[in-house]
């Protein structure tokens, strides 16, 4: 019998890239929901209880009430790809390359939280050096990054491509979350490792798929006074023996004289860079994904082939 797949939220941005990754699948067996049915909420539960495993492609509230649906129906294996649960102790992370022991936590999990797009890039970049004893965990680190504006779903889509719409959005560029407290924040903190709370500045662009992620370092301050090559040695040792999250060499890096957030759109991989001079006391450490790959649904993908034993 074919595994039976459910998507909650399917006909959303991330639910329909899942459903497309999915498409030429047959292995599987792909619940679905028609369109105009989507918030049905008897006929989600049915499909929910039917399915082996449910993939949440919904806002927090909602993901929480399909939780709360399947309370005690223990036969459905959970993805959630929204923020609600990523910080819960009985969630596994779902980010395969956290640490050595992460893919087998998620191979043997009912309850698997999707990452979130920039902590994916943020939490790929410091976790190596956290656990390496290079970055010291009262170090006061800050994320700066740029997304696509399918990170926003299909209301800042609308947002950005109808000038028709009332809250149209017309900048090619804009920061956003200026208060500092994106929901982003626990799960950047918890999963990094970080005893201080990281300072987070997003924005977005004028383009749908991509994102670059940066955590720029005083090198003086690291463990050890470490070097750009110490650091570049400890993330390559780190992502040895996968080739989803690929560490770029610093002589490829230094010969770049511009970095495009869209490099990587359509791709389920990401690239990871140390930018800087050896010598000069300072990295920029970047991370560059499509947040609608690596970012959430290429993982939510992955998670669901480790979660059925399909080794990937
Ligand atoms: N976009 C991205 O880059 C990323 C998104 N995520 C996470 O994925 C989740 C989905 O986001 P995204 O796909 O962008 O959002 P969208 O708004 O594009 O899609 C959400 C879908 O869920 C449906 N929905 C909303 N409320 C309910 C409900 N109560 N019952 C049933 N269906 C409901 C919506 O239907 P309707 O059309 O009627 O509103 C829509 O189809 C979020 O939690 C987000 O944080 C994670 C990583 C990256
Ligand atoms: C551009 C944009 O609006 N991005 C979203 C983050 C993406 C998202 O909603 O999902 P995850 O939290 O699951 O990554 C935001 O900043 O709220």
């Amino acid at each position: 019998m074919k595994p039976k797949i459910f998507i909650d939220g399917e006909h959303g941005t991330t639910g329909l890239q899942i459903r497309t990754r999915l498409a030429g699948r047959d292995d599987l067996e792909v619940l679905s929901i028609p369109e105009a049915e989507r918030r049905n909420r008897e006929m989600r539960a049915d499909f929910l209880k039917e399915a082996d495993v449910a993939i949440l492609c919904l806002p927090d509230d909602a993901s929480k009430e399909a939780v709360s649906i399947l309370e005690g129906h223990n036969s459905t294996k959970i993805i959630d790809t929204s923020t609600a649960h990523r910080v819960h102790p009985d969630w596994a992370y779902g980010f395969a390359e956290l640490d050595r022991a992460q893919r087998q936590k998620i191979e043997g999990a009912r309850l698997v939280a999707n990452p979130g797009c920039y902590p994916t890039g943020a939490i790929s970049l410091v976790r190596p050096l956290r656990d390496a004893g290079i970055l010291p965990g009262d170090y006061p680190v800050s994320v700066n990054a740029v997304s696509g504006y399918t990170g926003g779903g299909k209301q800042m889509i609308a947002q950005m491509e109808n000038p028709d719409a009332p809250d149209h959005i017309a900048a090619n560029h804009f920061l956003y979350a200026m208060p500092l407290k994106h929901k982003h924040v626990p799960e950047l903190q918890t999963h990094g490792r970080l005893e201080r709370k990281p300072i987070f500045s997003p924005s977005v662009g004028r383009f749908p798929q991509g994102m670059i992620v940066q955590v720029p370092l005083f090198t003086d301050d690291l463990n050890g006074n470490a070097s750009m090559q110490d650091i570049h040695a400890a993330l390559s040792a780190h992502y040895e023996g996968q080739d989803i999250v690929q560490v770029v060499t610093l002589a490829e890096s230094a010969m770049l004289s511009r970095l495009d957030p869209e490099e990587l759109h359509d791709t389920d991989i990401m690239k990871l860079y140390v930018f800087g001079t050896e010598g000069q006391g300072q990295v920029n450490l970047v991370a560059l994904l499509d947040n609608l790959g690596k970012g959430a649904s290429g993982a939510a993908v992955q998670n669901l082939d480790l979660m059925l034993g399909n080794h990937r």
